[in-house]
């Protein structure tokens, strides 16, 4: 029990991933959640740079000399000055879930959202009182006087099943108040494990360039108190600031790819990583939810620097989404890992034309594998209770 009385459930099965190239205060206001919990903080950017991080949280930093000493030869998988770094800390963990936030996400303000709804108060007026209350508290209390937990909600979301296969029109069935709709198979009442969940952004969305330079003052004040499952063989832009996963069924597939620094391509981390990890999830049988919970996203980007490392992948996603949808993972592909090897192998025979920059993320996805297999011996085994499709059983 933390020092508000939050549990802090499954504490010895999580840990915090935290990429960073600030000091690390945000922390202070999510302390009442996250500090039962490990923290493994990534700190990119230069390594000289002494990163502060407040008193009283149970954590280990990595900078990139940290990367290079552990990695060795494979550190060049792990991206520099792009927040894909992110994902050395998914290699490093020892637990079966992570939670991955960026430093510029606060805890949500419901309050005000849901009393909008209920009292038709001016939006924008409204937004205004939250906006404000946002910067100053960052922590809010929901109509039922709890504090806004986005861990728990994530765990939660982790810890039922999902239904990829069947779409519930009430949404996740399995949240308080609400079950499966008439009509809906009792054959797949039981739904999958679920491998993810994606949360979203109030306040700055996560919006490419091009539409951030059309909509500069465009904010997200809609609160949508709602889980879904993402039908199996539908692909989803993955945003890596509020996002959870089982480490033990898809892990190895959360590579965010070579991004920044040296790369023609940045920002499409989470994008990449989300295409492959929902393949693999569909090919195992484990599903994928987005929705709650919501974390305030504080910090605008520049949305010219931000064009400069997107423009390649705007066009490029053209030719990556057809790929994806068109991706088959034979069914000796039992695992995460023998699934990413066979991925890599298609990126290459089918994107290297697109760019020689897709023979050499081809090569760096086995890379990411190796150091995953390397650092995870125990890692070889299936995890999952889930048979490839066709499997007998
Ligand atoms: O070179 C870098 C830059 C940033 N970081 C850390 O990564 C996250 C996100 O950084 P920031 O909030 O400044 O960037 P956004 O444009 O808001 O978000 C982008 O990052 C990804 C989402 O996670 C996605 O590409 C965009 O939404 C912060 O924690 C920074 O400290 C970094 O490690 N290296
Ligand atoms: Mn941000």
């Amino acid at each position: 029990m933390s020092e508000t009385g939050a549990t802090a459930i499954l504490k010895e099965e999580v840990d915090i991933v935290i990429p960073t190239i600030r000091n690390l205060e945000f922390l202070e206001k999510w302390r009442a959640f996250f500090q039962p919990y490990h923290l493994i903080i990534v700190q990119d950017g230069d390594p000289s740079k002494g990163i502060k991080v407040p008193e009283g949280f149970d954590y280990e930093l990595y900078n990139r000399n940290d990367i290079n000493r552990i990695l060795g030869s494979k550190s060049h998988c792990i991206s520099f000055k792009d927040s894909a770094c992110r994902c050395f800390g998914f290699l490093l963990s020892k637990k079966k879930y992570i939670f991955t936030i960026d430093d510029d996400c606060f805890v949500s303000i419901t309050l005000f959202l849901r009393f909008r709804h209920s009292h038709g108060m001016r939006v924008r007026f409204q937004f205004y009182i939250v906006s404000i209350l946002s910067l100053l508290f960052q922590v809010a209390k929901d109509p039922s006087g709890k504090e806004i937990n986005a861990l728990e909600q994530h765990l939660k979301n982790l810890l039922t099943p999902s239904t990829p296969f069947f779409f519930n029109t009430l949404y996740d069935p399995f949240r308080e108040g609400t079950d499966f709709v008439r009509g809906y198979p009792f054959s797949l009442r039981e739904g999958v494990p679920t491998a993810a969940s994606h949360g979203l952004w109030l306040n700055i969305p996560d919006y490419d360039a091009p539409t951030q330079l059309v909509k500069p003052l465009e904010r997200n004040t809609r609160y949508v108190d709602a889980v879904m499952t993402i039908p199996k063989g539908t692909l989803f832009p993955m945003c890596g600031m509020n996002l959870a996963f089982n480490r033990e069924l898809i892990g190895p597939a959360m590579y965010f790819g070579l991004m920044g620094d040296g790369q023609p391509i940045g920002r499409y981390e989470a994008m990449w990583a989300g295409w492959c990890m929902k393949v693999i999830s569909d090919h195992l049988g484990f599903g994928v939810k987005t929705g709650l919970p919501y974390v305030w996203h504080s910090k605008e980007s520049n949305p010219f620097v931000n064009l400069k490392k997107e423009y390649k992948g705007i066009y490029w996603q053209e030719e990556l989404i057809p790929f994806f949808q068109s991706v088959s993972l034979p069914k000796e592909c039992t695992t995460a890992q023998k699934c990413y090897v066979e991925l890599s192998k298609q990126v290459k025979a089918k994107l290297g034309k697109v760019d020689e920059y897709f023979n050499k993320l081809a090569d760096n996805m086995v890379t990411w594998i190796e150091a995953w297999e390397e650092l995870n011996p125990s890692a070889m085994a299936p995890k999952s209770d889930a048979l490839p499709n066709g499997s007998a059983k």
